[in-house]
């Protein structure tokens, strides 16, 4: 095997779309000779019906021609032999929860609700989207298994993840990686696994699915004080809460109840979301459709609960274009950047990532009742 050196420079500058890494470190490049201007690249694909067969290709062909002394590129494409598979997997999969370590950079934030229907799922959606559009590696786990809407509002719907023998690789939509327990089960049908089943799956997806390096992961837990809120603090003793309401009286009270989970879990929450607050009339004034106060109330019940300074991390609009943003599966964040509703969730977003290292969820000196 011969790599001409300038080539393998050139080469690490290409990324395998769905690892994110460079093709280089992943044995990809099995040889790459340079003679009289023309470069003869064979790289290697990890499976043989690779969907990013010609994203690869076109990505080798453009960072070989901008070589000086290259003037012809002869690409041939290759799979990989079952023994360098296993060894690229060796390499990337490892048999813990990357994100359980202590050490891990990756912030984990569950996302709660007390009941469905208050926006839970388009609300993680957006703001998934916002981060990355940001800049952030995002990752986002769809573990409400009464209703994976996640793929759906991504635009998604009927992705699979890739796999690598073991290796499950997460579809990439709107620059956030995503897995929705739904992409495992038959039909898409709702999952009517409880307890130990649960765990277990989502144990597998935390330890199976290669999400790579993420600087935040999100997780849109089912409504309410399930099981898999019990199995994701068990799981990623690190991760954070955000509890979603509506401005209701009574929806915040229902809220209370997913959010004191955490005084059992021993999770911090980090705030709380009031979603749907107002909608913006044509002549410009408001309407409370909902009530208001529910998400000030929620976050002063929890913080009476927990111990724990929790904020009102902002409020969320209705917005007629953010539930037809969800049906098309374009959040809002992107299709409509400029939309009240969007910037509030933007602005949430950057709360939630640049978050200054404050009180939120450390304990007042207050005691829990
Ligand atoms: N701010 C908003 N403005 C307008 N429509 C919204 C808003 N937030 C959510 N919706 C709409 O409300 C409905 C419920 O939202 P969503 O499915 O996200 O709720 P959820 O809390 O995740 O529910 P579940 O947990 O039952 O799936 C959807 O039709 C969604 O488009």
């Amino acid at each position: 095997m011969t790599i001409e050196p300038r080539l393998l420079e050139a080469l690490s500058r290409v990324q395998d779309p769905e690892l994110r890494r460079p093709i280089t470190e992943l044995g990809m490049v099995d040889s790459a000779t340079l003679s009289n201007g023309t470069a003869k690249v064979r790289v290697l694909l990890t499976i043989a019906g690779c969907p990013m067969r010609s994203t690869i290709e076109a990505d080798v062909d453009a960072a070989l021609r901008a070589v000086a002394e290259v003037q012809h590129v002869e690409l041939t494409l290759g799979v990989m032999s079952p023994e360098q598979r296993a060894e690229l997997r060796e390499s990337l999969v490892s048999r813990s929860i990357p994100f359980s370590d202590p050490a891990s950079l990756t912030r984990v934030i569950s996302i709660a609700s007390g009941k469905g229907g208050v926006g839970k799922s388009s609300l993680t959606a957006n703001l998934a989207c916002a981060m990355a559009t940001d800049g952030l590696r995002v990752g986002l786990i769809d573990a409400d298994v009464h209703g994976f809407s996640i793929p759906g509002l991504l635009g998604i719907p009927h992705a699979s993840p890739t796999r690598v023998d073991e290796m499950i690789l997460p579809p990439v939509a709107h620059g956030v990686k995503v897995i929705s327990i739904g992409m495992f089960v038959p039909d898409n049908k709702p999952v009517i696994w409880r307890g130990p089943m649960l765990h277990r799956a989502l144990e597998q997806f935390l330890t199976d699915v290669h999400f790579g390096d993420l600087d935040v992961l999100l997780l849109d837990l089912p409504p309410g004080t399930g099981d898999i809120a019990i199995s994701v603090s068990q799981l990623l003793p690190g991760s954070e809460l955000v509890v979603i309401t509506t401005p209701q009286a009574a929806a915040a009270q229902v809220a209370e109840r997913a959010g004191s989970i955490a005084v059992s879990t021993g999770q911090k929450v980090i705030g709380v979301i009031e979603n749907m607050s107002w909608l913006q009339l044509p002549d410009g004034s408001t309407m409370e459709v909902f009530g208001s106060g529910g998400g000030m109330e929620l976050a002063h019940r929890l913080e009476l609960v927990l111990g724990t300074e929790v904020p009102l991390l902002g409020q969320v609009a209705l917005d007629p274009m953010l539930r037809a943003g969800g049906d098309k599966g374009i959040p809002l964040v992107i299709s409509h950047p400029e939309a009240p509703a969007a910037l509030q969730i933007t602005a949430i977003a950057r709360a939630l990532t640049h978050r200054p290292r404050g009180l939120a969820g450390r304990p007042l000196g207050v005691s829990p009742r």
